[in-house]
């Protein structure tokens, strides 16, 4: 049985939403922290490793801050996410001390899971605190994140840091107990007990989220396309359920793991980066590069946008606008309108022979599906 993989996961990664952990009015809520926490740490007793990942601190900080609602701008939400990170952090201290366990904190910045140097530092410390049987608390770290660096969700931290560790499973929780064919509050929305690739989920409304959440169904349903296409399955569930989640009860939405292990370079650059620029690609390059997986050549692509430089990830996108693929540019965007349409051997012979390199290197460009099938 499929569950099977959750049940007698070893290390797993457990994803707990600012909707579950708050109250209605968006404070958090000691007595459902304690909730968790008493599932968590018995599974940590019983010899799992656990690494949770908490949203919540700008939620924990509206409180002290005198703030009834979550922020809307940047600045006010890093001051909300400062001061209630260490009160997130101090209940969950205060609340695994019941049961003899210590807690580390985590901050992560996007950076730190593009990084090559840098994710290998947060593997290094996260498997550390692991191996020393500590339960790494982690949380985007909102305080120092900008709009254009920052995650803004967990859920696709959450995957990442599941791929990051080598997790066996990854469990989301959040407020609403499944994934649901519509919006869950809507009467006859059905259950989705099983996902087993992108076509279970055409026909899905993935809608916003309800209340303090920020990513909704969609960024949860990312997050478990991130962790399946490493080979870790996920369950999706409400908090209330996190013990029969863990224990491979039929509670929730499992997402079944696709088996196929892609390379962390091209896991981080689908799905840890953002475009800094796009290249407009005519129907040929499209089908070059999504069919038959060959570099881009300039004489495919009629228009670039942004301010890269070579190096940096820019999105690939066909000629009504759609982005197909990410790839990492071997050009600075200065340099590119005077080779476009035209063929590197004409380059080449005209600008010299450094002019004959691809735009983007096939091993450098990851085919970006469609969440929800076709
Ligand atoms: N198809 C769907 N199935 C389930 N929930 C959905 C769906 N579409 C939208 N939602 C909403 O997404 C919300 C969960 O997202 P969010 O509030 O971001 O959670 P969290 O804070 O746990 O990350 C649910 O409360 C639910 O109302
Ligand atoms: N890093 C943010 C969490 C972002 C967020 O709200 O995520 P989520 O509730 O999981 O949709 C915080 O701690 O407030």
């Amino acid at each position: 049985m499929d569950r099977e993989r959750v049940r007698t996961a070893n290390r797993l990664v457990v994803k707990v939403g600012s909707s579950s952990l708050t109250t209605p009015q968006g404070m958090i809520d000691g007595d459902r922290v304690d909730a968790l926490v008493d599932v968590l740490a018995a599974q940590r007793n019983a010899g799992r490793q656990i690494v949770l990942v908490s949203s919540g601190a700008i939620a924990a900080g509206l409180g002290p801050l005198g703030l009834t609602a979550r922020p809307r701008d940047l600045a006010t939400q890093q001051a909300a996410a400062s001061v209630g990170q260490g009160v997130l952090v101090a209940r969950y201290t205060s609340s695994f001390a019941r049961y003899g366990l210590r807690v580390g904190q985590v901050l992560l910045t996007a950076d730190d899971m593009m990084r090559r140097s840098h994710h290998r530092n947060a593997q290094r410390a996260l498997a550390k605190l692991l191996d020393l049987g500590i339960v790494p608390v982690v949380n985007e770290n909102d305080t120092v994140a900008t709009d254009e660096i920052r995650f803004g969700d967990n859920d696709r931290l959450a995957a990442l840091v599941a791929h990051l560790i080598h997790a066996d499973a990854l469990i989301l929780l959040s407020d609403v107990d499944a994934l649901y064919d519509g919006d869950p509050r809507r009467p006859g929305a059905r259950r989705i007990p099983e996902v087993r690739g992108p076509e279970d989920l055409v026909g899905v409304e993935l809608g916003k989220s309800g209340r303090v959440g920020t990513g909704g169904m969609i960024t949860k349903v990312q997050a478990a396309r991130i962790a399946t296409g490493a080979g870790v399955p996920v369950v999706l569930t409400a908090a209330a359920y996190a013990a029969q989640a863990l224990s491979g009860a039929d509670v929730g939405t499992y997402f079944h793991p696709q088996g196929r292990h892609p390379g962390t370079r091209l896991l981080w650059l689908a799905h840890a980066t953002t475009g800094r620029g796009r290249l407009w690609l005519d129907a040929g390059a499209v089908e070059a590069i999504v069919t038959h997986r060959k570099s881009l050549l300039p004489a495919g692509v009629t228009a670039v946008e942004g301010d890269f430089s070579a190096g940096d990830p820019v999105d690939l996108c066909g000629p009504h606008g759609e982005t197909v693929a990410r790839g990492l540019v071997n050009y600075d965007a200065a340099e590119i309108p005077e080779l476009l349409g035209r063929s590197t051997r004409e380059l080449a012979a005209t600008l010299g022979p450094e002019y004959e390199r691809e735009l983007v290197h096939r091993d450098d460009i990851v085919i970006l599906e469609p969440l929800t099938g076709a």
